[in-house]
């Protein structure tokens, strides 16, 4: 298969809710999505789930931007490439920058997957028909808010709910929340909001019957993660320390968490994605999939990866109307009940609406 010619396009849409975490709040998504084009005009799709500030990670639109322009595109521009791993392969020359190789190399992806007839998921090995699906809630001024938003998602079906956390927005929240929904499959998300010195307030969580405590410490930390874990009962789940499988690898020996969110963006791409999950396979360690507030492209990436064996718990990857007025797919993704249907044609399964695409579209570049 031989990429003939690779499009950028810089997008901007607004969100239909702000979604605050401990980092701070979002009203718009600046990202960026990947077309790979073949020999025979065929397209796939990818997304770089880069904010327009390096708040969660180090990269930013910006960053991703010029990593693609300047590195990424020259480098597979007119290659014949016989399988997606080629490209993670090839970009492993340059270190991290994992949003923005991971936008072609899930670009590639679709574009195997379409060139073979066969949808992303299948590709990928995936066995699931159906996926389960959580949501993830914003930290919110007024208890009250997040209550009422507790209240409309779980009877949506949603099957877990995330609640965002930081220091001074913890216990008390939790208790509220508790108090209102005893039995809700429930989990908080810190975004490395604590140190250890924290230690006595994380520990005040595990009576609340959490499904986990995602991120409490430094991005990147796998030891105090680990010495955390002693202290405290509720299962600590990995996210913005697992960039590779080096770094799952070495938070399961390390015993830094129980169970990894898995993003693909994070981890540079599917190839990767998938070595971790099998890994997670063999270690018996429980995984599900994040999300970075994606537009449909992004989305239905996640969904197929998430069509694999070891997704064993309800990911992130809510329906379009969670985020947008109309998304850039069709059909938009949708959940009945808290189940998702994998989508079974050639490629990301969804196709992206063009016109709805440039609407949001700020800048574009073109590579023949
Ligand atoms: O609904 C989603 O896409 C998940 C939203 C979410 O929780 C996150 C999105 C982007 C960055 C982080 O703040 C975060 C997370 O930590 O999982
Ligand atoms: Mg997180």
């Amino acid at each position: 298969m031989k990429i003939d010619e690779i499009i950028v396009y810089k997008i901007n849409m607004r969100m239909k809710n702000p979604f605050t975490t401990s980092f701070g709040t979002e009203h718009d998504r600046l990202f960026l999505l990947v077309e790979v084009k073949n020999e025979d005009g065929l397209s796939g799709w990818g997304e770089c789930t880069a904010s327009e500030s390096p708040l969660y990670i180090e990269e930013f639109t910006e960053s991703s931007w010029i990593m693609l322009n300047k590195f990424l595109i020259p480098m597979i521009l007119k290659k014949d490439i016989e399988h997606p791993d080629e490209v993670h392969e090839l970009f492993s020359v340059f270190k991290r920058n994992h949003l923005a190789k991971s936008a072609i190399e899930g670009a590639v992806w679709d574009l195997y997957a379409k060139s073979k007839g066969i949808s992303l998921s299948e590709a990928l090995g995936g066995v699931k028909s159906s996926i389960e699906v959580g949501i993830s809630l914003g930290i919110e001024e007024y208890i009250e808010t997040l209550l009422e938003n507790i209240r409309e998602k779980t009877e949506e079906g949603y099957k877990r709910i995330k609640v965002k956390i930081k220091p001074g927005k913890d216990v008390e929240v939790i208790d509220k929340v508790r108090e209102h929904f005893p039995d809700i499959p429930l989990m908080v998300d810190a975004n490395s909001a604590y140190t250890l010195d924290d230690i006595e307030t994380l520990k005040k969580l595990d009576p609340y019957n959490l499904m986990m405590i995602e991120q409490p410490l430094a991005a990147g930390d796998l030891i105090d993660h680990a010495k955390l874990q002693k202290e405290i009962k509720t299962p600590i789940c990995l996210d913005e320390s697992i960039h590779c499988y080096d770094d799952a690898r070495k938070a399961i020996e390390l015993g830094s968490g129980r169970i990894i969110n898995l993003k693909i963006g994070r981890v540079g791409g599917l190839s990767e994605a998938k070595r971790i999950h099998d890994l997670c396979v063999q270690e018996n360690i429980a995984m599900w999939c994040g999300g970075m507030l994606e537009s449909g492209v992004g989305r239905a990436h996640n969904i197929a990866i998430t069509s694999l064996a070891n997704f064993t718990l309800p990911g992130d990857t809510a329906a379009s109307s969670r985020y947008w007025e109309k998304d850039i797919i069709e059909p938009e993704v949708t959940v009945q009940d808290g189940i998702l249907q994998v989508p079974t044609k050639p490629g990301i399964g969804y196709d992206v609406n063009r016109d709805e695409l440039l609407k949001h579209t700020v800048e574009v570049k073109t590579f023949r």
